[in-house]
């Protein structure tokens, strides 16, 4: 088996053994958020019953929550599915959206913190929220620069010992110690809604790829956004074009061409 040492091997790994990734997200990223992982190689499942997500988390390689459009009702399965995915040592990742908007929300993200998240993803005003910091987020959408929460998610990647990856003009990921930042992608990301939680998704992907790894999935699965959403800019005449033509840019995507264009610095 090909080592899985850089992004484009992890790649052309998940291709070769599509992961079952349990996905737990909102009705806005559903649909996206599946297309997102199906171009890239992967199988993903959007399942959330309490009856049945612990269950599901048991069968599938990786589990994502998104807190995105929370109900109490889903917070139970959200809680049922992490705990059998730490139990069975599966990789699970968390996407605060929002969290410091309400009660409610904080909460709720308290609670799934508990249950020790293996990587967070999320953007900026999110990540300095969570780390205890000042954040200017508006709703769903950050107003905060990444590089003002470099600091905060290596303190929250201490704290919580999970990889943090925060998103944003240029991505930034710590473990707390390692640090890289990621650039790329295209002003019209942000202009596309539910990217940033389709991207939870195939963090998970990854992350199930080369379990051993999970600061090098969370990299390439980063990085297989950046390198995409270059490529899908580049005939968009807007977020609508844009939208599909980055599926097409996923699909069309290998290791090779991610190994070549991938611009990762050490931070
Ligand atoms: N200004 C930007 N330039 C390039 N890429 C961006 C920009 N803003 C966000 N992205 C990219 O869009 C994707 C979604 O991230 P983001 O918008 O930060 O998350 P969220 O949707 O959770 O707020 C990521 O791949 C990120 O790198
Ligand atoms: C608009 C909206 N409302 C609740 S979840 C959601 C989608 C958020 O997606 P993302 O965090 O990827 O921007
Ligand atoms: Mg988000």
């Amino acid at each position: 088996m090909q080592s899985k040492t850089t992004s484009g091997a992890m790649l052309e790994a998940m291709r070769e053994k599509p992961p079952l990734v349990h996905c737990i997200t909102n009705y806005v990223a559903m649909n996206i958020a599946a297309n997102v992982l199906l171009a890239s190689g992967a199988s993903p499942a959007m399942v959330h019953a309490a009856e049945e997500a612990g269950e599901f988390a048991g069968i599938a390689s990786a589990l994502t929550v998104n807190i995105g459009t929370l109900s109490t009702q889903w917070l139970d399965g959200m809680r049922a599915a992490a705990k059998a995915a730490a139990s069975s040592g599966k990789p699970w990742v968390l996407d605060p959206v929002a969290h410091y908007a309400t009660a409610f929300r904080r909460q709720a993200v308290a609670d799934l913190l508990a249950l020790k998240p293996t990587i967070i993803r999320g953007n900026a005003s999110e990540i300095i929220a969570l780390a205890g910091g000042e954040s200017r987020g508006q709703g769903v959408d950050s107003r905060d620069p990444v590089e003002q929460a470099e600091d905060s998610a290596r303190r929250l990647a201490e704290r919580q010992q999970a990889i943090v990856a925060v998103t944003g003009a240029v991505d930034f990921v710590t473990d707390g110690a390692r640090a890289v930042r990621i650039k790329g992608g295209s002003v019209l990301m942000p202009q596309v809604t539910a990217l940033g939680c389709s991207l939870t998704c195939l963090v998970g992907a990854f992350a199930a790829t080369a379990p051993e790894d999970l600061f090098g999935t969370t990299v390439a699965a980063l990085a297989t956004f950046a390198v995409a959403g270059e490529d899908a800019a580049l005939g968009a005449a807007g977020p609508g074009s844009f939208a599909w033509r980055f599926l097409d840019a996923l699909a069309a995507l290998d290791g090779e061409a991610l190994d070549a264009r991938a611009r990762v610095s050490i931070a």
